[in-house]
């Protein structure tokens, strides 16, 4: 459980996750940007303007970083952490492994209907399943889907976790922080949280004291 001004956060993994309705919200969030920020809190206030919980999915370690094709911006903790301060109910970690990669698109909307979601906020380029292959046309077939507007900076660009890494790269930190946001700065978290290990399929009890 973590606690932010009065907000508390369940995080649980994929296999611990079961919940009679909720809205869902999907992504790898790598470095919770701007554009997630404003994903996540258009969600939690559709939940609470429905009266169900807020879950938020998320991939450890985030899919692109599994698959080589990018250094991740945070750790998890801080991603959790980052996630946890807007106030969702509960956040969902999937392990993103060698196995779970396999699963199809099909075998993923199962694991959703672990939370019953009443409608799920994604991007329009969000894609889910093995290779790829689930797009939000199939999500819609299944669930009411939202799509969120594009977040852009303020010279037009969609703001992107790869947009954000190239500009670490080019040694450019202080757009890449501008485009993280507020908070983009290392939070450090409690003792207990650090100790837990997701992996063990344990919950995580945190508490931000
Ligand atoms: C069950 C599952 C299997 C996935 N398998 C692949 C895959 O084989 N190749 C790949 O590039 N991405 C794969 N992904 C990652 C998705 O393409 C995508 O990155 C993820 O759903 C998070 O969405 P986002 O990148 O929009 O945040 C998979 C995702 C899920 C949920
Ligand atoms: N700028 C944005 N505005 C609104 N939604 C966004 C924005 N960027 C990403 N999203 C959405 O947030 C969720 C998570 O996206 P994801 O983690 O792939 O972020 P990303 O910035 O596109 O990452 P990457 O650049 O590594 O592909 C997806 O549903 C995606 O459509």
């Amino acid at each position: 459980m973590f606690s932010y001004d009065g907000a508390q956060t369940v995080i649980l993994t994929d296999r611990q996750v079961r919940l009679p309705r909720s809205l869902v919200t999907i992504g790898a969030f790598d470095g919770v940007h701007r554009g997630h920020q404003t994903l996540v809190r258009g969600a939690i206030r559709d939940a609470q303007e429905l009266g169900v919980p807020s879950v938020v999915w998320t991939f450890d370690p985030p899919p692109k970083v599994f698959f080589g094709r990018a250094r991740p911006l945070c750790t998890l903790e801080e991603k959790l952490v980052r996630l946890a301060r807007m106030g969702p109910d509960v956040i969902v970690v999937s392990r993103f492994s060698e196995t779970y990669c396999r699963r199809s698109a099909e075998t993923f909307l199962g694991d959703l209907g672990r939370v019953n979601p009443m409608r799920i906020h994604v991007g329009a380029d969000f894609r889910f399943g093995s290779k790829q292959a689930g797009t939000v046309a199939l999500l819609a077939q299944h669930f009411d889907v939202a799509i969120a507007p594009e977040v852009r900076c303020d010279g037009g660009e969609v703001i992107s976790s790869t947009r954000i890494r190239a500009l670490r790269a080019d040694g450019d930190s202080a757009t890449a922080k501008h485009l993280l946001g507020a908070d983009s700065d290392a939070l450090r978290l409690s003792g207990a949280m650090a100790k837990h290990d997701l992996r063990l399929g344990e919950e995580y009890h945190v508490s931000s004291d």
